[in-house]
This record gives C-alpha cells, sequence and structure tokens, in this order.
C-alpha cells in the first residue's frame, strides 16, 4: 500500500508531508555523513599507524642490525625467519634469502646439529636457555665461538611458534682465556721461571724455580734478579747480558747461579723482554735450566775424549791439537818451540816381571815428574803405552838457541826419571830415551813433528838408551859441541887454561906504545882455541863475566909490572870489554877492585868496546863510561864504522879512541871503498879530537896509505903477531921484568 503511494507524485509529496517521513530521511542522511566521517577517520588514522609501525620496525631494524650481536628468529621448524645483517654477514647471504631457510644452508653438519639441539631444547622447555655455540659457516672462515641466549616465542593461545636468539661473538675471550689458562699451565711447568718487573724486582716465581734455587715461596718476591746471580761471572758479563736483552729484546745462554744456601750451579738462562702496546718495558720474564748434569756429562765426555785415563794427562789427540796450535802461533808470533817424545826404557821388563798393576803405577809417577821438568806453560802428555810427550813452547827462534833450551829440558828429564822410584814399596831404577823435533823441523805439520820426535827417540833408543837425540843431525852435533865445549870452558877457569896473549901496537918509527891484549885457551885436548870458537858461547852462559874479570886483572898485573920501568911505564894496554862482562851490574865495582888491589896505572888502561854493544844501551853505555872515565881509564871504540853510529850519539861517549877496522885495512890498497872509509874515519878522529888506530896492518904498503891518510897508530903482523908477553916485548928489545934486551 505505501508502495502504491510512493508511485505517485502526489502520494510522494503526500509523504513529504508526513513529518515521520520527513524526519526518518533525514535521520538516514545524517547517518550516511557520519559513517563517511567516520570512513575517513579510520583511514587516517589506519594511515597514521601504518606510518607509525614502519618507522618503528625500521628504528627496531637498526637497532637489531646494530646491536653487535647475531639477532635472528625461527620457527618450530627452525626455519629463519628473522635475522639481522649481522647474522646475514655470517651466513654470506642477503637477509631475503636466508628467510624462510634453515641451518642446513648456511652452516656445516657439526654447526647445524649443535644449534639446532639447543632450538629443540628452548621448545621443550619452553624456557630461555644461554648455551655456548661453535659455528663453522658453510662460505668458509675460522670457526667462531658464539655466547648464544635463545628465548621461546608464544602464541596468543600460548603455544610455542618460534625461538629469538641473540649470539654475542666471544671468540677473542675464548682465545685470551685459552692463553691464560696455557700460560698458567706453561708457567708451572719443569723450567724455573720468573716475572720481574721493569725494574727488575721479582713479581712471581713458579714451583720448579723454588726448587732449583731452594728459595721458599714468597722469599723472592721483591728481591733483584742479582739476587739469584753467583760471583763466578763478573760485571762486564752481566752488564752485556742485559744490553743484549735492551737491544735484541731476549738474551740466552749460560750463566752461573747461586742456590740459596750459596751453592754455584750452571744454568742454561733466558730473558725476554715484554713490552706494552705503546712500547714500554713492563716485565722480563726468565727461565732457566740446571745444567749442572749436562756439563758434567760434557766434561765427563772431554775428559775421555782428551784425557788419558791411567795418568790424568793429555793424550795424543789434545796433544795433537795444541801442537796445531802452537805451530801456527810460532809462525805467526815468531816463537820457536820443541817436541820432547820421552820413552821409558825396557819398560815391558818391568811389566812382565811385577804385573800390569805395578807398570802403571810407574807410569802414574813417571807422568807426575815429567809434569816438573818443563815450564808451566808446557804441555805433558801421554801419546800411549809407555811413550809421553813434551811440548816446549816460547823458545827461541835462532835454531841453535831453541836447541840448547830444549836440550836443557831433555836433560832434566833424564835426570828426573833417573831417579829412583818406589813401587809397592820396592825401589825401582828405570830410564828414559828422549827425541826431540824443533818446530823448525817441521815444516809446519803436526805429523811432521810427531815423525821426527818419535825418529829422534829410536835413535836416542839406538844409541844405548837413557840419552837424548835431536831429529836434526848436524844440531845434535852443534849442541853436544857446545854442550861439551861450555863444561869445558868452566872446567878451563878453574884450570886456568886461558892464556893471554899480546900484540904490539905502534907508531912512527917502529916506536912500541902498547898492546892489545887476546886471549887464548889452551885447551888440553884440542889445543889452541880462539876466541871466535868460545866467546859465543861464553856469551851465551855468562861465563864471559868470570872469564872477562880474569882476563881484566891479568892485564892489569902486567900493567902494574911494565910501571916498574920507564921503558915500559908509557905503554898502553888495550883490553876487549863483551858486551855483557860491560853490562854486567858490577862491572865498574869490580874493574876499581881490580886497579886498586894490582896497582895498576889506570891510565895507561884502555877498554875496548864494540859499537854494537853501544848502540843496544846508549844511555846506560854512556854512564858507565862515564863512570869508568872519571877514574883515569880510557876507551877505544873498535870495529868502528861496521855499525850505525851517529855522529852525533858517538860526540857523546867519552872516547879516546877509534880503531879502524881490520876488515877495511885488509883490502885498503885495491878497494877504493876501504880506503875511503879508512881516511874518512882518520878524519872524522882527527876532527873529534880523538886518537886513531888501525888494526890488521899487514903490509908496509898499508901502513904508508894509513900514514898518508892521518893515521900513525899501527897493530898488525907488520909490527908482530900476538904472543907471550915477553916475547912481544922481546920484539921490541924491552922485557916486563925491566931488563933491556936489546936496542936498537
Ligand atoms: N802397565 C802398562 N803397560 C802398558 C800400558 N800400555 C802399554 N803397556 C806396555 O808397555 C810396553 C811398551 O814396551 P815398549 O816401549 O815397546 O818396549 P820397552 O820394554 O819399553 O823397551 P824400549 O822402549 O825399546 O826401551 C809393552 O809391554 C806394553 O804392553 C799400560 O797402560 N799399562
Amino acid at each position: 500500500q505505501n508502495a502504491a503511494a510512493l508511485d505517485s507524485p502526489a502520494r510522494f509529496v503526500e509523504l513529504l508531508e508526513l513529518p515521520w517521513l520527513h524526519w526518518g530521511l533525514l535521520a538516514l542522511g545524517l547517518f550516511c555523513l557520519v559513517l563517511l566521517l567516520h570512513v575517513i577517520v579510520l583511514r587516517r588514522k589506519v594511515a597514521e599507524r601504518t606510518q607509525h609501525v614502519r618507522t618503528s620496525e625500521q628504528k627496531l631494524s637498526a637497532i637489531l642490525d646494530n646491536a653487535g650481536a647475531l639477532v635472528f628468529i625461527k620457527d618450530t621448524d627452525c626455519r629463519y625467519q628473522y635475522v639481522n645483517r649481522q647474522a646475514a654477514d655470517l651466513m654470506g647471504c642477503a637477509v631475503a634469502d636466508i628467510v624462510g631457510k634453515d641451518d642446513t644452508a648456511f652452516f656445516d653438519d657439526a654447526t647445524v646439529q649443535a644449534v639446532q639441539a639447543n632450538d629443540r631444547r628452548v621448545f621443550a622447555s619452553r624456557e630461555r636457555i644461554e648455551v655456548e655455540e661453535t659455528t663453522v659457516a658453510k662460505h668458509g672462515g675460522e670457526p667462531r665461538v658464539y655466547l648464544a641466549v635463545k628465548v621461546p616465542l608464544f602464541d596468543s593461545q600460548g603455544a610455542v611458534m618460534g625461538v629469538c636468539g641473540y649470539s654475542t661473538d666471544i671468540t677473542a675471550l675464548r682465545r685470551a682465556d685459552e692463553s691464560l689458562r696455557l700460560a698458567a699451565t706453561i708457567f708451572e711447568s719443569q723450567e724455573g721461571m720468573l716475572i720481574a718487573g721493569p725494574d727488575r724486582r721479582i713479581l712471581r716465581v713458579n714451583g720448579a724455580l723454588l726448587r732449583l734455587t731452594g728459595y721458599a715461596d714468597g722469599e723472592l718476591l721483591g728481591q733483584n734478579l742479582s739476587q739469584l746471580q753467583s760471583g763466578r761471572s763478573d760485571a762486564t758479563f752481566y752488564a752485556e747480558v742485559w744490553n743484549a736483552v735492551a737491544q735484541n729484546g731476549h738474551w740466552a745462554g749460560e750463566m752461573w747461579l747461586e742456590r740459596k744456601g750459596g751453592e754455584v750451579y750452571p744454568a742454561w738462562v733466558h730473558i725476554a723482554q715484554v713490552r706494552s702496546a705503546a712500547g714500554e718495558i713492563t716485565h722480563y720474564v726468565s727461565t732457566q735450566m740446571d745444567i749442572s748434569e749436562r756439563k758434567a756429562a760434557e766434561d765427563e765426555i772431554r775428559t775421555l775424549a782428551y784425557y788419558d785415563a791411567l795418568t790424568g794427562l793429555p793424550n795424543r789427540r789434545l796433544m795433537s791439537d795444541r801442537l796445531q796450535r802452537s805451530l801456527a802461533n810460532s809462525q805467526t808470533g815468531g816463537l820457536g818451540g820443541a817436541l820432547l817424545v820421552v820413552d821409558l826404557d825396557n819398560f815391558k821388563d818391568l811389566n812382565d816381571t811385577l804385573g800390569h798393576d805395578t807398570g802403571d803405577e810407574l807410569l802414574r809417577q813417571v807422568a807426575e815428574r815429567l809434569e816438573q821438568c818443563g815450564r808451566r806453560s808446557d804441555t805433558v802428555a801421554r801419546l800411549g803405552g809407555d811413550e809421553f810427550a813434551m811440548l816446549l813452547e816460547g823458545l827461541s827462534t835462532d835454531r841453535a838457541q831453541a836447541a840448547r833450551q830444549a836440550e836443557a829440558v831433555a836433560r832434566t828429564v833424564l835426570e828426573m826419571l833417573g831417579k829412583v822410584f818406589v813401587l809397592d814399596g820396592r825401589v825401582h831404577h828405570t830410564s828414559c830415551s828422549v827425541g826431540i823435533a824443533l818446530y823448525v823441523d817441521a815444516a809446519g805439520s803436526v805429523e811432521e813433528l810427531l815423525k821426527r820426535g818419535d825418529l829422534a827417540m829410536y835413535e836416542a833408543k839406538a844409541q844405548g838408551r837413557n840419552t837424548l837425540c835431536f831429529f836434526d843431525l848436524r844440531t845434535q852435533e852443534a849442541v853436544a859441541k857446545r854442550t861439551a865445549l861450555e863444561a869445558d870452558m868452566r872446567e878451563a877457569l878453574v884450570q886456568k887454561q886461558f892464556v893471554l896473549h899480546y900484540q904490539a901496537q905502534v907508531e912512527a918509527g917502529g916506536k912500541l906504545v902498547g898492546a892489545e891484549v887476546l886471549v887464548r885457551w889452551r885447551h888440553p885436548v884440542r889445543g889452541w882455541i880462539y876466541p871466535d870458537d868460545f866467546i859465543g858461547i861464553a856469551e851465551a852462559t855468562g861465563l864471559i863475566v868470570p872469564l872477562g874479570a880474569w882476563i881484566l886483572r891479568s892485564a892489569c898485573v902486567e900493567l902494574a909490572r911494565w910501571a916498574g920501568h920507564p921503558d915500559t911505564e908509557p905503554l898502553t894496554l888495550a883490553v876487549n870489554v863483551s858486551a855483557r862482562q860491560f853490562r854486567h851490574i858490577g862491572f865498574v865495582e869490580e874493574l876499581l877492585t881490580v886497579l886498586r888491589e894490582t896497582g895498576a896505572n889506570p891510565a895507561r888502561l884502555k877498554l875496548e868496546l864494540t859499537e854494537s854493544l853501544l848502540l843496544d844501551d846508549a844511555e846506560g853505555a854512556i854512564e858507565r863510561m862515564t863512570q869508568v872515565r872519571a877514574h883515569g881509564v880510557r876507551f877505544s871504540l873498535d870495529d868502528f864504522g861496521t855499525g850505525y853510529s851517529s855522529l852525533s850519539y858517538l860526540k857523546r861517549l867519552p872516547l879516546d879512541q877509534l880503531k879502524i877496522d881490520q876488515s877495511f885495512v885488509r883490502d885498503i890498497l885495491v878497494n877504493a871503498n876501504d880506503a875511503a872509509i879508512a881516511r874518512t874515519i882518520v878524519s872524522l878522529a882527527h876532527s873529534m879530537d880523538l886518537r886513531v888506530i888501525a888494526e890488521g896492518v899487514e903490509t908496509e904498503e898499508q901502513r904508508a896509505l894509513l900514514a898518508d891518510f892521518g893515521c900513525h897508530t899501527w897493530q898488525g903482523y907488520l909490527f908482530g903477531r900476538p904472543a907471550a908477553v915477553q916475547e912481544m916485548l922481546a920484539q921490541f928489545s924491552l922485557s916486563s921484568n925491566h931488563e933491556l934486551l936489546f936496542k936498537e
């Protein structure tokens, strides 16, 4: 009905005019408007909310991405729902490629198993867990250790819908822990170890160090490191050690340390410097190991290898080593040496009769005696069996002199081993044979020297044993001759076998002005021996001092005799004084005593010195000459021109005369050089107001030429050979017992 009513406009108007309709339509319109408004507000709110959520999400993701840890969410199938950037970095994928996948896509099997087991623990327990997880990513890289906090996620019904994890990388921490644990284990190792501060005061020591040093716990703390040092090494050594530590950061080597009780022990020590990142020294770490046993073992080995067990002497090997070094040194250092090979005579007999043990005892005693025969620096060795060796170093480079020195030691050996031995309470006599090889014979080779020493020893055996032999026969002969001559000379002094001969010194007109005394030796077997053959040995052995004194005294006695007659009173006597004699400490005193005791006129005595003697010790010579000259005794310089005297030096000598050496006179007529030298010496003498005499004048022509040069005093065969005093004087119609024999 209403519908029908509405169909007609009139009806509609009618209806409009109805108040309920009117109000109804209005309400509807209003409702629609409100609805529209509501929708608009709602949409704005949604938009605002969406914006808000997005901002929050961005903030959250910014926070999570920079959380410094891995953050992730997994569903109950362990599939990733969310990962932060750090987790994505670890897995080596973009976030979008991770979501929806599980761990098998990113980690190795072990990691997957461990990680998922933890996840399942969370699902099952529905509780938060804290676990350490080690992960190895599939794409490679180092294993990393994480401290993972895993929390269950629940849905609105309270069912577990996943797990949220937060994993912090603690790899570095774990490594540091490990190092610390390792360091602590090492620190308590068997090696003594300590830590000191930069001031070298001890901060920590381990148990091994306490056991090693004998200190109680805490006793060393605060002490300086030097507390452990021993006085066996000096300050320089420790300074060098610390220098090395400063320069290289560490030092390692052997050091003598001291235990608490004062016992010193050898240790292998390592000292290292610890520096801070800024480069400052923060600590010193030192380890030490007692190497007493090792050293003892080394010593033992060395002893076995280089020493003879029976006698304790160096063995052949050590001897060869030393010989090698000694030979090299002698070549560079210019010193001589010798090897003595000493072999006991008939040692086998002792072994056979009294047994091997007694033989051993003799060998031990022989070793002891041999060590007393040479100098401390000489090496005595046992070469094997009953054969010993002595290495004599620092001998003269002069062959003859070295031979004499070696011979002296060899004689001592013969003498010492020739003395009685007491073996098991029984007296035993033995002897030995000694072979001597000089370094100069060795040609630089140790083997050669040993071989030659052996050969010489066999030669001594061949000569009947109990004797010595040189490798070189010439040396042997020379030494034997010298030794015999030396012994004879001592005897000759006692037996008065020395005789003085006089050779005239003459002036123009054949006038005798004096004589030179020349010593001769009337040997009971060898006949006349001339000075050239014995003065050298007399000088070397020191026999020149008593011999020279005897000559001087004899000459003075003769001078005193001459003083008794006007014809012989003006004559002078020239006496040669050798270098060693002149330098002898009591020379001046003795000369004055002789002059006093014999009553000889000092002014008639002329001492002839050689140029070389003056050169050796110029100042000493001048002083002594001046002393003697003050008592009236005069000096003549023998063999002038053969040395290297400088004129300025010559001027300082209180000389009276220069003697032209016979070597210039001999050829003065044929050798222009010699003539020139003779002439120069004469003019030099004149210019220095000295007398000049020429010796060795044999012909009238020589005399005449010398006279031409201005030399008017001569000596030589032309005026007479050296002869007994009576004979010499007789030639000039004089006599030493004041009788005029004949006059021209
Ligand atoms: N007691 C002892 N004897 C040893 C030792 N070594 C070697 N011998 C003996 O020493 C003796 C050496 O003898 P030789 O030097 O050859 O002969 P020798 O009897 O001394 O006679 P000559 O040397 O010719 O004078 C041998 O009998 C060796 O057995 C040792 O260590 N102790």
